[in-house]
């Protein structure tokens, strides 16, 4: 049996925060503002995760109020994650991610966001997509006022 999930999150942009996407720092005059270090698109995957493994969501298990996770890697939570998909039996197969960015430029990036994640995960880093677009100017990506993304992913028995 196989199980599939779907994450998403937003972050609004802040001054004087680093902008951290698929555990990259990618150059840029403003970053995301979170409790952690607002990675965006590997929330969405954790979620996604967790909602193929019926395990609640990211909040849940790495709450907000926890000075535990003040600037905290994301990357660090995701490897906890994928632990806790392989006690309950279960790997990681597939996953997909798409970011809603107006600016910046993300291309350069995509590669070293896959890696990153597939290592945080254990998984090869075919194993893992990451899309960039922008929302031609619509909303509040449009606008520049955060970063959207989603994901989604397939989980078989381990
Ligand atoms: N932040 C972004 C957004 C987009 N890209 C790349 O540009 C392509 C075209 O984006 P549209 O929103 O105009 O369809 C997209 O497919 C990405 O390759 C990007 O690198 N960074
Ligand atoms: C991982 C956490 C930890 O505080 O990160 P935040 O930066 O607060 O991001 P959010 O997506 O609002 O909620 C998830 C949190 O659990």
């Amino acid at each position: 049996m196989m199980r599939i999930g779907h994450g998403y999150d937003v972050h609004r942009f802040g001054a004087g925060r680093p902008l951290v996407l698929g555990g990259v720092h990618v150059p840029c005059d403003r970053g995301l503002v979170g409790h952690s270090d607002a990675d965006v698109v590997a929330h969405a995957l954790m979620d996604a995760i967790l909602g193929a493994l019926r395990a609640g969501d990211i909040g849940a298990l790495f709450p907000d109020t926890d000075p535990a996770y003040a600037g905290v890697d994301s990357l660090v939570l995701m490897a906890r994650v994928a632990d806790l998909a392989c006690e309950r039996g279960w790997k990681v197969v597939d996953a997909d991610c798409t970011i809603a960015a107006q600016a910046p430029k993300l291309a350069g990036y995509r590669e070293a966001m896959r890696k990153n994640m597939a290592r945080a995960l254990g998984v090869s880093v075919e194993s893992v997509g990451v899309k960039a677009t922008t929302t031609e100017r619509l909303g509040f990506v449009g606008r520049e006022e955060g970063i959207a993304a989603w994901a989604v992913v397939l989980l078989d028995r381990a």
